[in-house]
């Protein structure tokens, strides 16, 4: 199940030849409390907890995985950070611009957290979810199953893995003039999108350079999602790099020719 609305995600988890439903909630706006166990497993990055996109991914597939017990659960959040701020999506068309002229001729950070909770089915053994054939996947963090669970359910005192990650990617801006900012600004493609930019758009045409995974810019780094949905025990994933090649074909789009983008 994917706890995500973004058009993007959906676009390339389909990509990777998976079957799943999309569930949303407001989770990403609340200041619920958050367990020690998930402030524990956060990996390290440069923004104030609030904005930890690790967090917020945490936070969105939660709030699903507690509607969705026999599914596996999967939910990202994707930040700009330009001189250890954070750009999230703009308000508006004068915010937008502003942080184009920001981006403009610099190079920024994109870093996608991403959540997975594994199946109910799969986490009453826990020690099968730890015993993993992936090398590079994180521990999962075990997490008691929701309150509102059946009883018989309850009455195991069952928990339930969930995985944490994130993914770092460099993005070189060519400079930009107020009339291109402006342009780009009235296509409405920076609305939706962090630092008001759509890699995978038009907006990859103010682009030079992206070092690192382009789908994590885009808002879902298929390497790292393929190995935590592996993890988690999801099988008939297709590779993350053919399903990226696919991907960009779809949209009658080349790989940026320099440096070797990774998917
Ligand atoms: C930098 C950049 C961001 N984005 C998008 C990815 C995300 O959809 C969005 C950042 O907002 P998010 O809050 O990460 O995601 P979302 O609100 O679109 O979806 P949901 O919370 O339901 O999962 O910016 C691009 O599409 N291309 C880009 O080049």
């Amino acid at each position: 199940m994917l706890g995500s609305a973004s058009p993007r995600r959906y676009e390339l988890l389909a990509a990777l030849g998976a079957s799943f439903t999309v569930m949303t909630t407001d989770a990403e706006e609340a200041e619920t409390d958050v367990p020690p166990e998930v402030l524990g497993a956060l990996p390290t990055a440069e923004m104030p907890l609030r904005y930890h996109p690790t967090l917020l991914a945490w936070r969105k597939t939660h709030a699903v995985a507690e509607h969705a017990l026999d599914a596996v659960v999967l939910g990202a959040d994707t930040v700009v950070v330009i001189d250890g701020e954070v750009l999230n999506k703009p308000r508006d068309e004068a915010e937008a611009h502003l942080m184009l002229r920001r981006l403009s001729g610099r190079t920024h950070r994109v870093y996608t957290g991403l959540c997975v909770a594994g199946a109910f089915a799969s986490a009453t053994t826990p020690e099968s979810a730890q015993t993993t054939l992936y090398e590079a996947l994180p521990e999962p963090i075990w997490l008691p199953l929701h309150h509102e669970a059946p009883h018989a359910v309850l009455a195991t005192a069952a928990r339930r893995p969930f995985w944490l990650d994130i993914e770092m990617s460099e993005v070189v801006f060519a400079p930009l003039t107020e009339a291109q900012i402006t342009a780009y600004v009235a296509t409405g493609e920076p609305r939706d999108k962090a630092g008001a930019y759509g890699l995978q758009g038009m907006g990859g045409q103010l682009i030079k350079a992206v070092y690192g995974s382009y789908t994590a810019v885009v808002g879902f780094p298929l390497a790292a999602v393929v190995r935590l949905l592996r993890g988690a025990g999801v099988t008939g994933l297709s590779d993350a790099t053919a399903s990226y090649y696919a991907w960009l074909a779809r949209q009658q789009k080349e790989p940026l020719p320099w440096p070797p983008t990774l998917p």
